[in-house]
């Protein structure tokens, strides 16, 4: 035991290793309609205010608040989109949410709130000035820092951009991504298993989560197990891609031809993590033929240790490439654990249930946590980090890192 910890990098090495002089790839304009998940490669400064000008709040009635508590006439009508009259002092403006508040007016008083018989609205007092005005400027100010470069677009942030008029963005682009599957004994789903084979759950998984992750999928391929067949696959995958992405192949078997591949074509910078599941991850890079230099990421083949490789090290790579701040690390947050367990060497991402209520955040554990068990992934949404030699018993807090969206 104690020698094979000596030979496993800790993932703090392996994250130095990963990141290491990983820079923002290029921008490109695109249409707002389609920069749904992309991240912004430079701030944006809000050009005007939000809103434009002052507006009514609720629909009812304008007025100048020292004309509070007595019957006014109506002496016009402002919908939403109208250009208003000015108000005299001495009367009142009928106004609809979102209609512009007419100069001479500075509060509105619900419908709710006042009578109106033959034109005249009756009106209560004591309204404060301000009452129900949406002001000018209130949600964004021209001038400022409306969307920091490095904000993934979301509902809101989509939002607030439209919302400048704004209908192209300057994103990064996507982080092409390759995806190769090795083992002869992988095939696609649809053709007959033959005995001894399996059908290849790692691809759609992988693409799945690279996709979350803000990468394109640019080639799927599957590499026999054979060194001249290996090495092919990934110095073509390498000329297309800023990533690339390989399960299986990576352990000690004859096998295994990843790691040779990946020696002969470019550097291995980092094998053997103290990490379960995912130690024989191989960590590299290649130049390729344009002077590029591509990052390698050889995942193991069993589908939980790479579920758990992508949550770790892809997304965080994207994130670089993306200059994502918020995707450099996975949140973080404290549940009591609802299980037992003890570690060796490796440090433990076990796949847990996190269940919220007001007894606190609790932690439930797949009970088969085995690297082959992919059913361990599937309703898990923390990965419990158990550090190397440590036990943990039922109502012990835990560390877990929650796999947000993206
Ligand atoms: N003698 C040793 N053997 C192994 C060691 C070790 O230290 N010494 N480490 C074990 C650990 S831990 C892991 S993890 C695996 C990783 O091995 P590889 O990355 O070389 O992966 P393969 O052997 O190619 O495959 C492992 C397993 O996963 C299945 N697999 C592969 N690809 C897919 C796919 N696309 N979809 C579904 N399943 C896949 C494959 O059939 C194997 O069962 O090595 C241990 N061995
Ligand atoms: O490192 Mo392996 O993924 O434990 O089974």
């Amino acid at each position: 035991m104690a020698s094979e910890s000596n030979a496993l990098a800790p993932i703090k090495q392996a994250m130095q290793a990963l990141l290491h002089e990983v820079g923002p790839l290029i921008s490109e304009n695109i249409p707002l309609a389609d920069a749904a998940g992309r991240v912004l490669a430079e701030p944006v400064a809000a050009q005007m205010d939000v809103p434009p000008f002052d507006n009514s709040a609720m629909d009812g009635y304008a007025l100048h608040h020292a004309d509070a508590g007595s019957s006014l006439p109506i002496a016009s009508r402002v919908a939403a989109g109208d250009t208003p009259l000015a108000l005299e002092r001495g009367t009142c403006a009928r106004i609809f949410t979102g209609g512009a508040l007419p100069r001479g007016a500075d509060c509105v008083v619900m419908q709710e709130k006042v009578t109106v018989t033959d034109g005249i609205a009756t009106l209560p007092g004591d309204i404060p000035q301000g009452d129900n005005v949406r002001r000018r400027g209130r949600d964004v100010t021209a001038g400022n820092l409306l969307l920091e470069a490095g904000t993934r677009l979301e509902a809101a942030a989509l939002g607030h951009l439209a919302g400048q008029g704004i209908n192209v963005v300057n994103v990064r682009k996507k982080p092409r991504v390759a995806l190769l599957s090795t083992g002869d004994e992988i095939i696609d789903p649809g053709i007959p298993l033959a005995p001894g084979q399996i059908y290849n759950t790692n691809r759609p998984m992988l693409v799945s989560l690279l996709e979350r992750f803000g990468a394109e999928v640019v080639q799927t391929r599957h590499v026999p197990d054979d060194a001249q067949g290996t090495r092919t696959c990934l110095r073509e995958a390498a000329e297309i891609a800023d990533i690339v992405v390989s399960t299986g192949g990576v352990s000690v078997g004859e096998e295994d031809h990843v790691k040779a591949a990946l020696e002969a074509l470019g550097k291995l910078n980092l094998w053997r993590l103290a990490i379960r599941p995912g130690k024989p991850l191989a960590l590299g890079r290649i130049t390729n033929s344009h002077n590029q230099v591509v990052r390698v990421v050889g995942l193991p083949g069993n589908p939980v240790s790479g579920f758990v490789g992508a949550w770790l090290f892809l997304r965080p790579l994207i994130g670089a490439m993306l200059s994502c701040n918020a995707m450099a690390e996975l949140p973080s947050l404290w549940a009591t654990s609802d299980f037992s367990t003890s570690t060796g060497p490796r440090q433990h991402y076990m796949r847990v249930r996190l269940s919220f209520s007001r007894d606190g955040i609790h932690a439930h554990a797949f009970a088969d946590q085995n690297s082959g068990v992919l059913s361990s992934c599937v309703g898990a949404n923390a990965l419990a980090v158990v550090p190397p030699e440590s036990q943990i018993a039922p109502g012990d807090s835990l560390e877990c890192l929650w796999l947000t969206s993206p």
